[in-house]
């Protein structure tokens, strides 16, 4: 049963203390199981299912506190993989970040027959060899190839939902700011917009305010950040 837990921002978001309360798909549920993610950790217990609801999420947590597995978790919830189109884009600050982030949803996802495709400089859809025959429900990649796959419309983006920035104080401070409403301007509505960050940056926060609706805030709580006891 989801409690209400009362610190700070995070008033309103519901905790879930075990996978078993998130009811999540059953294929997802073994892979989490068979990755040794006994428990939730702290940030997971509020972020999973603020992501898996459709809302515009923001979290603020230090490194190595489960933020990428969340973001994957709350992918692989999220989209239909019956359904052979690109649902998800997940933007990473680096080409090393994307791949660490793509392995991870393909290694949840693997139950659930994911296709998740690495979208990086050198790695093109459509004229790279290593690119899979099938349409990748999940693309994960760095902000400037994306974008230009977008542009010359190698990246079908009629069906995506979620568009989710891990690192996003990094990617907004190394020059990405300026073409973030480009690519998001070629992206269908309603969006769900979820930025991943270790640092609350006012660059963050003011994108929020301008793309956001009424995002959900879910920071760090200070006295349980590790995952120890997970
Ligand atoms: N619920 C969990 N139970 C046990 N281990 C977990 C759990 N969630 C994540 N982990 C493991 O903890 C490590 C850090 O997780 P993750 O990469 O998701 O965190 P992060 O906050 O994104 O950190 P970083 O910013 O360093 O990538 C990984 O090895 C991951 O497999």
């Amino acid at each position: 049963m989801s409690q209400q837990r009362h610190f700070g921002p995070n008033r309103g978001v519901s905790t879930y203390h075990t996978f078993e309360e998130m009811r999540l798909n059953s294929n997802l549920f073994q892979s989490i199981r068979e990755h040794g993610f006994n428990h939730p950790t702290d940030i997971q217990k509020g972020a999973i299912m603020s992501i898996t609801s459709g809302k515009d999420v923001i979290v603020q947590a230090a490194s190595g506190t489960g933020k990428t597995s969340a973001l994957a978790i709350s992918i692989l919830q999220r989209i239909n993989t019956d359904m052979p189109q690109t649902q998800a884009l997940v933007l990473s600050p680096t080409h090393g970040l994307a791949m660490q982030m793509r392995e991870m949803i393909a290694g949840l996802g693997h139950y659930k027959n994911v296709q998740v495709q690495l979208c990086v400089e050198g790695i093109n859809m459509g004229n790279n060899s290593h690119m899979s025959e099938q349409v990748p429900h999940v693309i994960s990649g760095t902000p400037g190839q994306v974008y230009n796959m977008l542009r010359q419309g190698t990246l079908r983006a009629e069906v995506i939902e979620m568009l989710v920035l891990d690192g996003a104080d990094y990617i907004f401070d190394h020059g990405f700011i300026d073409r973030f409403q480009d690519l998001y301007n070629y992206l269908p509505s309603p969006l769900q917009l979820v930025f991943m960050s270790n640092y609350l940056t006012d660059d963050i926060l003011g994108i929020a305010e301008t793309t956001m609706k009424n995002p959900v805030r879910i920071l760090e709580d200070p006295g349980e950040d590790d995952y120890s006891n997970a």
